[in-house]
């Protein structure tokens, strides 16, 4: 039995006595009910009724002009379901007992005792709780419904469910009309398993789920319907469970067809290629450069703003040639002072100089067989720069105090951010290492004129945050997103790469957010136009994030001292706090005249 709130029950007594409306008035009153209210003619009690709810009535049925009969006609043809209590005298006990078929809840006679009245009262409003209850269930359940049809007419995807014995109980909008071109045998009511052949893939997943009830999880599956063509689906598949997993009601399978997107992919539309990502018309260009030069031996230039994946470019050019199985040996030019330079790269003898006291071998000769990545090459001196040269027109070297040579069989891939033609034009770079090195030319826009990248970009580095972080961080806000392609990305993917670590940090639930985003994006990059530094939460407090890329040398020159100063002379996490990498750190530093 529900619980009666009698302070909070509406009543209404109507009779043309007034000592009998006034004795109920007092019995209910005290009883706790309230508020209860008296009408003596059916108009008085019809202009109450009109203008407020109540959850009981008690009318007397024998009063001047209309009935309590006409009373509670009336309250049943305006739709209300309140429960109506009928009073009435001796003689009349048989209208009473037809208003109870009309609808009544009961009737009491008159004498009316107290006991009689409060126990029928207090019957009628639990009843009527009762139905309160279940209709405002109903109406909740209605609701859901309506809900879950909604989500089920509009999400693209296709839905199918099955009962135990794989027939089709329902089918979405976008399954009816799939169906109707492609296998309209596909019906509800139609058995899984007996609808085509060629999809039988559908009906193994649902077996599966109705064998073991979990789910089974994304995957792609090809294919041939009679008509022809060639489909590819993806398809994934779970129980169908009631409330709590009581009851198990069969499959739902979701599915989409993929065909227009892997023909997409087929046809040279890739998003990933090795560890570059990324689907801007640029970025096609580059994966086929990358394919199709891997295959031959030729040197190749990698040019491209700081940050913009010239490193992935060269680790993508080595797993795509037949040397994919031999080292691939990254040597940054800007890591090491130009004294031990010569050394390393070509190795010595030992003697060769004070501190050689064994024989070392250089890096050139440990890519033997594989690729060379020169990072950072437009900052050599001008003599690493001639006895590079040597190396790349007769494949030979001499290791340092070494007099015999040394061949090898290695492919150079160099790169820089710097304008190497510039340089040349300048005479800061040899010319005829300049084409040596640029016979291919691989050139990596920056990201600001890529910006159909950057959708692909931060979704993968939401996995990758995500998951190295331990959270479940499954995306990002419209918002957010819209700021993101706004911002003009002085620091490239790096600096995009470190914003979305920073707001995955920040994160405190699913979707990253615009307030998970550091105030030079939100803002647009207005402020002072400084660069992202990707300083995260490691970054220590006392230090003023604000790159470097936007300011005067003057004050880059300070920006950088000042922030190598804060972090003791760590070169790592100073380049970190400014957005940029270690080599470019250096290559500053040594324009600046601070190493
Ligand atoms: N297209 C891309 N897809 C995925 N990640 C990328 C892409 N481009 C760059 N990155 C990421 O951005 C960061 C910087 O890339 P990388 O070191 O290759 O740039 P770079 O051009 O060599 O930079 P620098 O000139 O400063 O050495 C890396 O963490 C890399 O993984």
């Amino acid at each position: 039995m529900i619980d009666l709130d009698k302070s909070e029950t509406r009543i209404l007594v109507v009779d043309d006595e007034e000592s009998l409306r006034l004795t109920f008035q007092m019995f209910l009153g005290r009883e706790g009910y309230g508020p209860v209210l008296t009408a003596s003619t059916f108009e008085e009690a019809m202009e109450l009724i009109e203008q407020q709810t109540f959850d009981l009535i008690i009318s007397d049925i024998v009063m001047e002009g209309a009935s309590g009969i006409d009373l509670l006609r009336r309250v049943r043809d305006l739709g209300l379901e309140c429960p109506v209590v009928m009073v009435t005298g001796y003689p009349n006990i048989n209208t009473a007992s037809e208003a109870v078929r009309l609808g009544a809840f009961d009737y009491l006679a008159k004498p009316v005792k107290k006991a009689d009245l409060l126990r029928t009262a207090r019957m009628a409003l639990q009843q009527y709780g009762l139905w309160k209850e279940k209709e405002r269930l109903t109406e909740e359940k209605e609701r859901y419904q309506q809900y879950l049809e909604t989500i089920f007419r509009s999400v693209r995807d296709m839905i199918i469910t099955v009962d135990h014995d794989m027939r089709v109980v329902q089918m979405n909008d976008q399954a009816k009309s799939w169906a109707a071109m492609h296998m309209p045998g596909l019906a509800i009511g139609a058995s899984l398993a007996e609808v085509a052949e060629c999809f039988s893939g559908f009906a193994a997943d649902a077996q599966k789920v109705l064998e073991c009830r979990e789910a089974v999880s994304e995957h792609r599956i090809e294919v041939n319907p009679d008509g022809g063509g060639h489909v590819v689906f993806r398809l994934c598949a779970a129980p169908l469970e009631s409330q709590q997993g009581k009851d198990f009601l069969g499959a739902v399978l979701v599915f989409r067809d993929v065909s227009r997107l892997e023909d997409l992919e087929k046809r040279g539309k890739r998003t990933y290629f090795h560890r570059l990502a990324g689907v801007s018309r640029a970025m096609q260009t580059v994966y086929t450069l990358i394919e199709n030069v891997g295959q031959v031996d030729t040197s190749v230039l990698i040019t491209g703003e700081s940050g913009t994946g010239k490193e992935l470019v060269a680790e993508a050019l080595h797993a795509e040639s037949p040397r994919r199985d031999m080292p691939l040996v990254k040597f940054d030019c800007t890591s090491i002072p130009e004294n031990l330079m010569e050394s390393e790269l070509f190795g010595h003898k030992k003697g060769a100089f004070t501190g050689a006291d064994r024989n070392r071998e250089g890096r050139i000769l440990q890519a033997d067989g594989g690729t060379l990545f020169l990072d950072e090459i437009g900052d050599i001196s001008p003599l690493m720069q001639l006895r590079l040269l040597r190396f790349l027109q007769e494949r030979t070297f001499y290791p340092v105090g070494e007099d015999r040579p040394v061949t090898v069989d290695v492919r150079v891939v160099a790169a820089t951010n710097a304008d190497l033609k510039q340089k040349v034009q300048r005479g800061e770079f040899r010319e005829d290492l300049y084409y040596r090195l640029r016979v291919i030319d691989i050139t990596l826009p920056p990201l600001r004129e890529r910006q159909g990248d950057l959708p692909i970009l931060v979704e993968l580095f939401l996995a990758r945050f995500s998951k190295r972080l331990n959270k479940n961080i499954t995306g990002i806000s419209d918002q957010a997103l819209q700021l993101l392609a706004a911002y003009r990305w002085p620091g490239n993917v790096r600096e995009l790469e470190h914003v979305v670590e920073r707001a995955c940090v920040l994160c405190p639930d699913d979707t990253i957010t615009t307030g998970n985003l550091p105030e030079e994006v939100r803002s647009g990059g207005r402020e002072g136009g400084a660069t992202f530094m990707g300083a995260g939460v490691e970054a220590p407090t006392t230090v003023e994030s604000k790159g470097v890329s936007s300011l005067s040398p003057e004050n880059e020159k300070a920006h950088l001292l000042s922030i190598i100063a804060q972090t003791d002379g760590n070169k790592a996490k100073a380049a970190r706090l400014l957005g940029i990498d270690r080599s470019t750190l250096y290559r500053k530093m040594k324009a600046y005249g601070l190493e």
